[in-house]
């Protein structure tokens, strides 16, 4: 329950105040709602009293009634103000909240998590911890203090009535807590299973074009096959808690008909009033209510504080810091110094020892064989993951003292995938400097050879990027990117594998538009071909995450049995055959 509650506490942020103000309304008028109720006993006490009735006493307990039904409303209706005041704020503000938090994580840390995860967290997940906030959590305190409440009273009736009340509801606990304790592990595997299901859907639908092409689109799709099954089997494994749920509530109605059944006998033998006994059936028919309710929501209780436990957790996952003291690049040099790094849960390093500089307006080539370790070294230096051991330095500032602000100004990156907002084109090309004029807009696709064929299209810069998309060749995707990062003007460019997979004309389109980027500015290149960068300052040749060979063409040429003088050889060779 405490650990529900500090959840709650850190799911609401800033709401934090008023939503624990909440919760005090919501006991003082669980609290009011049951001394309404205990007015029942002056009353009957009144009503059946012999002689006269005693109307002035009888109207102001009435009296005294409405005043507690009054003062219910009202702290009910400033409870209720958190519902419509902060539900939407609060929805707002977490899900706000997460996004700066997936903005902070590391990208390799970002990579590792399934999409559908992210997805079930920030739509689902958010919903439900908020609906716990704004009326879940409210609810279970009118269920619990009004019953409460009530079995105070009926204790003050006759104790041996409030005993045999409590011997029943203790029968119950451990029922109710090996239902929790199933729920909330159900409910976790639901949500495993929930968020397996959505990934599945969306590599379903990225992946129609190679589904189709291997007639494997149906039902027997593989990364469909097993998932809704393994979903359904796992919805029907967790039905076994209403079974323990009914039995609770079974328990629990023969413990009131058992009370009023006792109160009857005790007033037959003059052991209790005639009053106390119509007041007992009053209380006991308003205690069944909140309890078989309370006991058919622990589920729901439970689906909740899943949820809060899963926003919680994504809350409270590392964040990607700079460290102190900042710094500020004092120029666009890059040093790798004796770097290495492993991805997560792999054996062997992906980077070993790698140490490289990389001189201000240079162009630095990464060759080597796949799997080297190419990407990661380029990935390493928009700080994509922090090195274990090593740094990067850009302009003699550590990559680690770098704010991501003044980092990301100063670096473009056009990597293998180019990723297209749901934007038109020109915000596409914008989103580097999105101040930018539609003049320098168009500028900047031009240079990067790519303004021919938006201008081509129907509604030319204003088309979106979903409708563009498939009307544009992986290579003008590429120059669509390449456009971005030349209107971005960065003094810093990575590039990976620009020029993969493109038919020989793309490649020369690419290949110019690359040459209006990088003039002037310090670039790593990532090639397979290599005779686009024969003329680069330096290159490195890259084999299992060693620097193996570093200088320019004719040197590493000149190695007699060099590695790179041999890939050199085996594409001329290729080539000509
Ligand atoms: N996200 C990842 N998680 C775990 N291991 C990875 C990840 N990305 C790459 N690796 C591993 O790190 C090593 C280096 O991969 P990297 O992609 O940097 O090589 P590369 O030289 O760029 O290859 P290619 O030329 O084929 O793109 C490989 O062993 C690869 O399997």
């Amino acid at each position: 329950m405490m650990r529900t509650y500090h959840n709650m506490i850190a799911v609401a942020g800033e709401f934090a105040a008023p939503f624990r103000r909440t919760l005090g309304y919501a006991v003082i008028s669980a609290v009011l709602q049951a001394a309404g109720w205990a007015i029942t006993l002056p009353l009957f006490s009144l009503l059946l009293a012999p002689g006269a009735l005693a109307v002035r006493e009888i109207v102001s307990w009435l009296g005294g009634l409405i005043i507690l039904l009054l003062l219910e409303g009202l702290v009910r209706w400033r409870e209720m103000a958190f519902v419509y005041d902060y539900w939407h704020r609060v929805t707002e503000a977490m899900r706000q909240r997460l996004a700066d938090r997936l903005r902070a994580m590391p990208l390799e840390q970002l990579a590792r998590r399934k999409s559908g995860d992210l997805a079930t967290i920030l739509s689902n997940n958010v919903t439900f911890a908020a609906t716990a906030l704004s009326s879940l959590a409210t609810l279970a305190i009118q269920l619990m203090v009004v019953p409460a409440a009530l079995l105070v009273l009926i204790f003050a009736l006759d104790w041996r009535l409030g005993a045999l009340l409590l011997v029943g509801a203790l029968l119950i606990v451990p029922l109710m807590l090996r239902v929790r304790r199933d729920a909330n592990q159900d409910f976790q595997r639901i949500d495993e299973v929930d968020a397996a299901a959505s990934a599945a859907i969306v590599e379903y639908v990225q992946g129609q074009a190679m589904l189709r092409a291997s007639g494997r689109s149906g039902r027997n799709a593989p990364c469909l096959s097993g998932v809704f099954a393994h979903q359904h089997r796992v919805q029907h494994q967790t039905g076994h808690t209403a079974l323990l749920i009914a039995k609770a509530q079974l328990i629990l109605q023969l413990t009131l008909v058992a009370t009023v059944a006792f109160g009857i006998w005790l007033s037959a033998t003059q052991q209790l009033s005639l009053a106390s006994l119509l007041c007992l059936a009053v209380l006991v028919a308003q205690l069944v209510e909140p309890l078989t309710l309370g006991l058919s929501m622990v589920r729901l209780f439970e689906l909740a504080d899943a949820a809060l436990q899963r926003v919680n957790a994504l809350y409270n996952e590392a964040a990607q810091v700079t460290e102190q003291p900042q710094q500020q690049p004092q120029h666009f040099a890059i040093g790798l110094n004796k770097l290495s790094f492993y991805y997560q849960q792999q054996e062997k390093p992906a980077i070993q020892e790698v140490t490289l500089h990389i001189p201000e307006h240079s162009l630095t080539a990464l060759v080597g064989p796949s799997g080297g370790g190419k990407t990661t070294l380029t990935r390493l230096m928009s700080r994509f993951a922090d090195p274990q051991q090593g740094s990067i330095t850009l302009g003699g500032a550590e990559l680690r003292h770098i704010t991501p602000e003044q980092l990301l100004a100063q670096v473009s990156v056009v990597f293998q995938d180019v990723w297209l907002m749901d934007d038109t084109l020109a915000k596409n090309i914008a989103l580097g400097r999105p101040e930018a004029s539609h003049a320098e807009i168009v500028n900047a696709a031009r240079k990067a050879h790519i303004h021919h064929v938006i201008e081509r299209l129907p509604q030319g810069y204003e088309t979106l990027a979903g409708e563009a998309g498939s009307a544009l060749s992986g290579g003008e995707r590429q120059r669509v990117a390449i456009a971005r990062a030349i209107l971005k003007d960065a003094p810093v460019v990575l590039l990976d594998e620009p020029t993969s997979s493109l038919d020989s004309e793309s490649e020369y389109q690419v290949q110019k538009a690359i040459e209006a980027l990088v003039a002037d500015k310090t670039v790593v290149i990532v090639a397979h071909r290599l005779s686009t960068i024969r003329a680069a300052d330096q290159i490195a040749f890259i084999d299992q995450g060693r620097c193996v060979e570093c200088g320019d063409h004719a040197s590493l040429m000149a190695i007699e049995g060099g590695r790179y003088r041999a890939l050199v050889e085996a594409q001329q060779h290729t080539l000509s055959t």
